[in-house]
Formats: structure tokens, C-alpha cells, sequence
């Protein structure tokens, strides 16, 4: 099975928009691998075939997001990477280098791996967690803590404040960015996340999520995520892999292509009927919607790095059909909500 995005029939640059974020370029992210999966197999020893035949180019840098019903094997194609399954066929390369050849406890030290509730170890500090694999790998005491009071200061934690808890004196939310922490701690070329932010409740989610987008921009991981949540899967993922029953590959493309032109039946079911409001949001403003400036009489502002959804609702929200774009704070032109929409064509 072909599944380069050039190949794929819903890839991307099949008129879609592009996303509002712009995808890493190949070999971007200093301290991560392209991750590839060659024709890989899982069937367990009672017979169940959970991943039939996937093949998969995931580039340095790249957040991709494995996303499908349950069953379909999503986490059992994350836990092969780190080969805390193993596969039975087929070939995964980080870099390239076949992980199949490595050790395995000593792969695992090179990929961080989050999972849902984190998995922290009850008995020792925020701070001692988070130090967890540099002490694995005998960095001197001082480096570990110092590294510990870095990345607790990435997530959005005060070492000073949270570094001696205990993880049951943290919320859900700190928890889960603790168990971000400790997966980044050792610099690892690749980060697996299984459902990592499923157990938070909806609003510190995006909380959550927004931050994690912020870090990644900070670090530039090649992160695998898997998760339920299509909206979750949109906002985060610079590609996103649909997968049905046996891990087979439905579309892989970016999150405007996927809404805007589902390649499957499958997909296009998956994606739902509310698509074209999704695909608003990653959507960006485009700028030949945007008109010379006349009237601007209190008319709303929107920048012009805001998605077309944002540009909608703060007409709305002002009961009015135009608003002023801005750039670096100084208004660039007019945009209509007639002409955002035929632009960007979100029912597409
Ligand atoms: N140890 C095992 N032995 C036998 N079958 C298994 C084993 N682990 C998983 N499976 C089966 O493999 C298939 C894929 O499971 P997997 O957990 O990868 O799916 P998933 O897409 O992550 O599901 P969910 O979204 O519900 O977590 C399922 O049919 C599951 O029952």
C-alpha cells in the first residue's frame, strides 16, 4: 500500500485551503527523526490481526495524529514504535535506523511516551518524576534538576511551587503536564501520546492543548498522538491519519484537506456533517477576500493570522457583515462575510 501524501487520493493541493498552520518543513525539529512505517503487521497470539498492512511517513518535526473508532488499532500502532509491542511483519524506521535492530529498554529512553492519567509514580516528587529517565541514563544529580526545574517551567509549572509535591497534590490538568515533562526531560527524537489530555475535563483540555502548542513550537518533537477527538485531532495536527478496523488507512492528509475533500465514504461519515464549521477554523483568512479599506465605522476587528472561523464569529458576535483586518495592530483592508465564505469555501 502507497501512502505518501503525493499518492494519496485525498492528499493535500487537491484544491483544498491550506491549514492555518503551516506544516513543518521535512528535516525541521533539531533533536527529532522521521519516523517510517514500511508494511507493518500486528497479530496477536489469539489470532486478531488489530494492524493488517500500514505503511506511514511521519517527517522530523511533524505532529501527526492517528485517529479512528475503537479497535481500529491506533494504540497498537503507537506501542509498536516504541516496541512495547512487537510487530509481527513489516519494518519501522526512525531516521534511518530499523528500530526493530535496537535494544528495546534503550529505544525507549529515546522516545517519550504519554499516556492517558500519565502513569506518574506516586511515591516520588514532581520533580523526581520528571528526572525519571535522565537518572536512568546516570546524568550527574545537579543536570537532572536542573533539566526537572526546565521543562517544568515549559509546561506552565513553577518549579519552585510544584517541584517537591507529590502527584496526588496536583490537578488532573498538572498531572498531565507533568507527564509531558517527563517525556521530553532526556530530549527524545520522538514523543508518542496515547489520549494524552482524554482524562481533563473540556475546558482545561483546551487549555491545555493550546499550551501544547505552544511548546511545540517551542521544541519541534516528531509527535504521534493518537485520540477520539476530531476536534482535538484538527487543532493539533499538522497531518491527520484516518484509520478503520485492522489499521487500515483511510486518508492521510492535512486537517483542511481532510474536511474539505474526504477521500472515502468512511472518511467523509468519520468527518461528519458539521465538516465545514471545523474546517472554518483551520481555515485562514484569505487575503484576496480582504478589500481596500473605505468605511470603517465601527466595524469589529480581526487579524489577518485569524482563521476564517474567528473572522465569522466576531461579525456575528457584532451584527454585521464586515469587519477590519489588521496587521501588526494597523488595519490592512475589509473583509465581507459573503466573500470569507465563497473564499474559503468551507462546504467544499
Ligand atoms: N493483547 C491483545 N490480544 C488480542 N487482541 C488484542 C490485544 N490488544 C488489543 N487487541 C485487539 O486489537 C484491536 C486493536 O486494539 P487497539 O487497542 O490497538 O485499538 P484502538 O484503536 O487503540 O482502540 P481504542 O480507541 O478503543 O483504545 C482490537 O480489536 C483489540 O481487541
Amino acid at each position: 500500500m502507497d501512502v505518501t501524501p503525493e499518492s494519496n487520493p485525498g492528499a493535500a493541493g487537491g484544491g483544498a485551503a491550506p491549514a492555518a498552520r503551516p506544516a513543518p518543513a521535512p528535516g525541521d525539529g533539531p533533536g527529532a527523526s522521521a519516523i517510517t512505517l514500511d508494511h507493518i503487521r500486528k497479530q496477536y497470539p489469539d489470532g486478531t490481526v488489530a494492524v493488517q498492512d500500514l505503511s506511514l511517513e511521519i517527517g522530523a518535526g511533524e505532529l501527526v495524529v492517528l485517529i479512528g473508532p475503537s479497535g481500529c488499532g491506533k494504540s497498537t500502532v503507537l506501542r509498536m514504535i516504541n516496541r512495547l509491542i512487537e510487530p509481527t511483519g513489516g519494518r519501522i524506521r526512525l531516521g534511518d535506523e530499523d528500530v526493530t535492530r535496537v535494544d528495546p529498554v534503550r529505544l525507549r529512553r529515546r522516545i517519550g511516551y504519554v499516556i492517558q492519567n500519565v502513569g506518574l509514580f506516586p511515591h516520588q516528587t514532581v520533580r523526581a518524576n520528571v528526572g525519571t529517565v535522565p537518572k536512568l541514563l546516570g546524568w550527574p544529580k545537579q543536570r537532572i534538576a536542573a533539566r526537572a526545574d526546565e521543562l517544568l517551567d515549559l509546561v506552565g509549572l513553577d518549579p519552585a511551587q510544584f517541584g517537591r509535591r507529590y502527584p496526588h497534590e496536583l490537578s488532573g490538568g498538572q498531572r498531565q503536564r507533568v507527564g509531558v515533562a517527563r517525556a521530553l526531560a532526556a530530549d527524545p527524537v520522538v514523543l508518542l501520546m496515547d489520549e494524552p489530555f482524554s482524562a481533563v475535563d473540556p475546558i482545561a483540555r483546551g487549555r491545555l492543548q493550546e499550551e501544547f502548542l505552544r511548546l511545540q513550537a517551542e521544541v519541534r518533537k516528531t509527535i504521534v498522538l493518537v485520540t477520539h477527538d476530531l476536534d482535538e485531532a484538527v487543532r493539533l495536527g499538522d497531518r491527520i491519519a484516518v484509520l478503520s478496523q485492522g489499521g487500515r488507512l483511510e486518508q492521510y492528509d492535512t486537517p483542511a484537506a481532510l474536511l474539505g475533500a474526504p477521500a472515502t465514504p468512511f472518511v467523509r461519515e468519520f468527518v461528519g456533517a458539521d465538516r465545514g464549521i471545523r474546517r472554518l477554523a483551520v481555515t485562514p483568512i484569505a487575503r484576496t477576500a480582504v478589500t481596500p479599506l473605505s468605511s470603517t465605522d465601527g466595524l469589529p476587528t480581526v487579524d489577518l493570522g485569524a482563521s476564517a472561523y474567528d473572522a465569522l464569529a466576531v461579525m456575528l458576535t457584532a451584527g454585521v457583515d464586515r469587519a477590519v483586518v489588521t496587521e501588526d495592530g494597523r488595519p490592512v483592508g475589509v473583509l465581507d462575510r459573503h466573500r470569507l465564505l465563497a473564499d474559503g469555501d468551507p462546504a467544499a
